[in-house]
């Protein structure tokens, strides 16, 4: 007769090798239920994104065939409950704030951003993307959203709150929904401020695991602002290849790393890594220089998340209000994936608790 007991202390032998823990230790293990041989139970992993989901079932599956029975029939159901960093009491629904930003503009933000919004709320997580772009909020056009108007609602305690925008299951707030799309806006420093914050903190977000931030390209009052009001799980900086564009990218790395600011860096994407012609999809043409966003990441120690290709349907995609992602037949979907796996799993992995140490 298998034994609750039995399973976990052969589960004791798996270790989630980001968390350096087994997954007993860590509280993954849930629900264990036994009738003969057949032991089932739900694996509760950091994140919806999880690259690493199939080898941590294998190797539940693997250690109480080993450890426990040869002839057991494993069943393991996989949900997921993101985590959090430790000390964020404010804005407590909202689990991780993620800021998407670049050191040049043009180079991808709003595409990276959106897209990696789009993977994960495919996977199942609740997301939300604040465009803080005030140059030139894009994700209205991205969304397909261009002259929507968020509405608002009051609350019990007369507080009136916007109601971001719901598209393909993520809430979407941006500068330009409250802007004349033709109109420029000639944002002032401390008002350009005061409208970001409102996006934050007189929003109906709900809760979310994960809040993207495009933020305007550079480094700014508007990332001053964001930085030093609200608990920032990381940044994910988005590069192109060229060495313009790299000098740009190391002062913006350079600004999360200094003392004062101090936000984790989540890792780099280099977007139009290579040009890859429609109809010769095997060959790739480094048009922009090859491997800058890697030995970057490399030069400042943070991870590397992936490479974009150049392709035109990403444009038309973008201006036809449905990020690429969205396309499951699209290889850029995978790259997407990929990347939003690696960067949730270092939030996973910064969000560890000390008491689990
Ligand atoms: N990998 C790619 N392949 C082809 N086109 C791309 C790719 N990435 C982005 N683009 C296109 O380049 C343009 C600029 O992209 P995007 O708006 O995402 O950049 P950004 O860095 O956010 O710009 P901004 O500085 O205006 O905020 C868009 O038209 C977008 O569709």
């Amino acid at each position: 007769m298998i034994t609750t007991e039995q399973v976990l202390s052969a589960l004791r032998n798996v270790e989630d090798p980001d968390l350096k823990k087994d997954l007993v230790t860590l509280n993954m293990i849930k629900d264990v239920k036994i009738e003969d041989n057949k032991v089932a139970f739900t694996l509760e992993l950091t994140t919806p994104a999880c690259p690493m989901k199939e080898m941590l079932k294998n190797a539940c599956t693997n250690a109480v065939k080993h450890f426990v029975a040869a002839d057991a029939e494993v069943n393991i159901n996989i949900t997921s409950r993101v985590t959090k960093p430790v000390d964020t009491t404010q804005l407590n629904a909202i689990k991780n704030i993620i800021l998407v930003s670049s050191g040049k503009g043009g180079v991808g933000k709003s595409t990276v951003a959106s897209n990696l919004a789009v993977t994960l709320a495919a996977q199942g997580a609740k997301v939300g993307l604040i465009d803080a772009d005030i140059y030139g909020p894009s994700v209205p056009i991205m969304f397909g959203l261009v002259g929507a108007k968020p509405s608002a609602r009051e609350t019990e305690d007369g507080k009136t709150l916007i109601l971001p925008i719901e598209k393909y299951g993520i809430k979407l707030l941006s500068l330009g929904f409250f802007a004349d799309p033709d109109q420029p806006v000639p944002w002032r420093g401390p008002m350009a401020s005061n409208a970001i914050k409102q996006l934050f903190n007189d929003a109906d977000w709900g809760e979310l695991d994960y809040l993207f931030v495009d933020l305007p390209p550079g480094t700014g009052d508007i990332h001053i602002t964001i930085t030093q009001s609200f608990p920032i799980a990381g940044a994910v900086i988005v590069t192109t290849p060229q060495q313009v564009a790299l000098a740009d990218t190391r002062k913006g790395l350079a600004m999360f790393q200094m003392p004062s600011i101090n936000i984790p860096v989540l890792g780099v994407v280099e977007n139009m890594s290579y040009f890859t012609p429609a109809e010769l999809p095997e060959n790739k043409y480094y048009i922009f220089g090859k491997d800058g966003g890697k030995e970057l990441a490399t030069k400042y120690n943070v991870p590397f998340l992936g490479e974009i290709p150049l392709v035109q349907s990403i444009t038309a995609a973008g201006d036809n209000g449905e990020p690429i992602a969205m396309d499951e037949t699209s290889p850029l979907a995978q790259a997407f994936k990929e990347i939003a796996g690696k960067m949730a799993q270092q939030i996973s992995i910064n969000n560890v608790q000390p008491a689990n140490c």
